[in-house]
């Protein structure tokens, strides 16, 4: 049966652009339905406007660092519409990008939100298309838990839409956006706390960075609270819904805020595309099942990014697509190493980090040994600031491999992927030792690490 696209995507984020775009360019026949902006998440609501903010909420405290090299300064303004604004403009200059890349590719943009009619056919605004194969790309969407005032706090979508910025925020969760917004928010002079319900912030890192980047935190005047639950919200004030928020936590603490930010995990945005018309099974949290080769349990649908609730980052989207095409075209069976990702956490200051924590590589019952610093970076010996960068390196003793490096400090997103490279080609601490330094720089900690700062053997 003849159908009218080869490949009908739904959802032109960071995957479903990357895949439509490029099976177009193959000769595909290809339409791609996006329901709100053109590149997705990491466009729009994510990676570009966030880090845009970072870049602004780090002035807040280089005006202060700069007094110690002999700037002096009459009183600084913030203007928060200005940079909101100016976000806004770039964002969407770079959906007119994304237009004209779909474009010049042939690929169809539908606008409008697509559910499936059957396994070959999906609805878009009533009019139905079918296609040989469907891609579900959809991404995943904010986590908000229900409880008495759930609805008086926003996501991390409302943060880069803000009419104003309050004077005092509360940050709740303890994941990359949770501290990413703390450190956009205090920097750029709102009062922020950031409640974390259990022991330390960051699970899933190495131990000491996330005992490390919390102090830091601490440091840059985030006020953290750890082992710390809300309980309900109400408005201070039932006639203004605009105004502040009393917060009651868990241990009987009251306080108000003008903004509750909740960064409590993102799940897969399945909920409107009526899967089971296509017979596409689900697991936990509504992720879509899918086997190595992206497929899911309907052969001609397949599925991949975050909707898929694997590894969310926009670079692994990008490279799942581009693993989809080789298979389509060149019937490469998929390898997909989800190991050695590096990956950075655009906090202030930031972290980097690439292969094993120390505890993963104590769970899967290796012999390593790790090399780990703590330094006053240089820039701080004039600026005042008592911000401290640490290094950690973890090395397979077997084969002196290199199996884990991770960083908190400025830039730690920039350095880490170099070392991701050296890592993913299987560098070794000899060749880590092999290689000149660059100095003055806090990289070149990574290639001096000796004996002395042995932590572990
Ligand atoms: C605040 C924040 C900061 C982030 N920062 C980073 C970062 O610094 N680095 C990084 O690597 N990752 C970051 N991420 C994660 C990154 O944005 C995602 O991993 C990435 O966007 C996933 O790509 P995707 O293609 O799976 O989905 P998305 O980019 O989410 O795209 C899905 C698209 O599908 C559309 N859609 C949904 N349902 C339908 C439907 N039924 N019909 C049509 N269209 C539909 C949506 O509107 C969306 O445009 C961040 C995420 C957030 C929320
Ligand atoms: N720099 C980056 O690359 C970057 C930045 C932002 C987001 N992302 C991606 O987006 C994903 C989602 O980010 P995220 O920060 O929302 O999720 P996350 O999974 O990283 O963190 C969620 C946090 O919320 C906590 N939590 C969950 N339920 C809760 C509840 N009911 N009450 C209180 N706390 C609760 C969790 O314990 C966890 O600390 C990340 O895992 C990451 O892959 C990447």
């Amino acid at each position: 049966m003849p159908y009218q696209y080869d490949l009908f995507v739904i959802g032109a984020g960071s995957g479903g652009v990357r895949a439509s775009r490029i099976a177009a360019s193959k000769g595909y026949k290809v339409a791609v339905a996006e329901g709100g902006a053109l590149g997705g998440t990491c466009v729009n609501i994510g990676c570009v406007p966030k880090k845009l903010f970072v870049y602004g909420s780090e002035f807040g405290h280089g005006f202060d660092e700069a007094a110690g090299y002999g700037w002096s300064h009459q009183g600084v303004e913030f203007n928060w519409s200005v940079l909101r604004d100016n976000k806004t403009k770039e964002i969407q200059r770079l959906n007119g990008i994304y237009g004209n890349l779909l474009g010049n590719a042939g690929v169809e943009v539908i606008a409008g939100f697509a559910s499936f009619v059957d396994a070959h056919t999906v609805m878009v605004d009533g009019k139905t298309y079918t296609a040989e194969r469907i891609l579900i790309a959809v991404g995943a969407k904010p986590f908000i838990p229900e409880f008495k005032g759930s609805d008086l706090v926003v996501s991390s979508n409302e943060m880069f839409f803000l009419e104003e910025l309050p004077q005092k925020a509360l940050v709740v969760g303890g994941g990359y956006i949770a501290v990413e917004f703390a450190g956009i928010l205090n920097g750029l002079g709102v009062e922020t706390s950031l409640a974390y319900r259990g022991d330390q912030l960051l699970r899933g890192f190495d131990q000491d960075v996330r005992d490390f980047a919390s102090e830091e935190y601490k440091k840059s005047g985030i006020d953290v609270r750890l082992n710390t639950d809300v309980e309900y919200i109400e408005l201070a004030d039932a006639a203004d819904p605009k105004g502040a928020r009393t917060v009651y936590f868990k241990d009987g603490h009251v306080e108000e805020f003008g903004l509750i930010l909740y960064a409590t995990g993102r799940v897969p945005n399945v909920a409107s595309l009526a899967l089971d018309k296509a017979g596409v099974k689900t697991g936990t949290n509504g992720a879509v099942i899918i086997d190595k080769n992206f497929t899911t349990s309907t052969k001609s649908v397949f599925a991949l990014g975050d909707v898929t609730d694997r590894i969310q980052l926009t670079p692994v989207a990008i490279k799942e697509a581009m693993a989809l095409i080789a298979y389509w075209f060149e019937g490469k069976e998929v390898t997909f190493d989800y190991d050695n990702i590096p990956t950075a956490v655009f906090s202030q200051p930031a972290i980097g980090t690439v292969g094993l924590s120390e505890q993963e590589a104590e769970t899967r019952g290796l012999d390593f040994r790790v090399y780990q610093t703590d330094f006053r970076p240089m820039k701080h010996t004039l600026s005042g600031s008592t911000s401290r960068s640490m290094m950690k390196l973890l090395v397979n003793n077997a084969d002196d491999k290199v199996i884990g490096a991770h960083m908190v400090g400025d830039y730690a997103g920039e350095i880490i992927q170099g070392l991701g490279i050296a890592i993913k080609a299987g560098a070794t601490k000899a060749d880590f030792d092999d290689t000149v330094g660059v100095h003055p720089t806090s990289a070149e900690e990574f290639v001096t690490f000796s004996a002395a700062s042995l932590k572990k053997k």
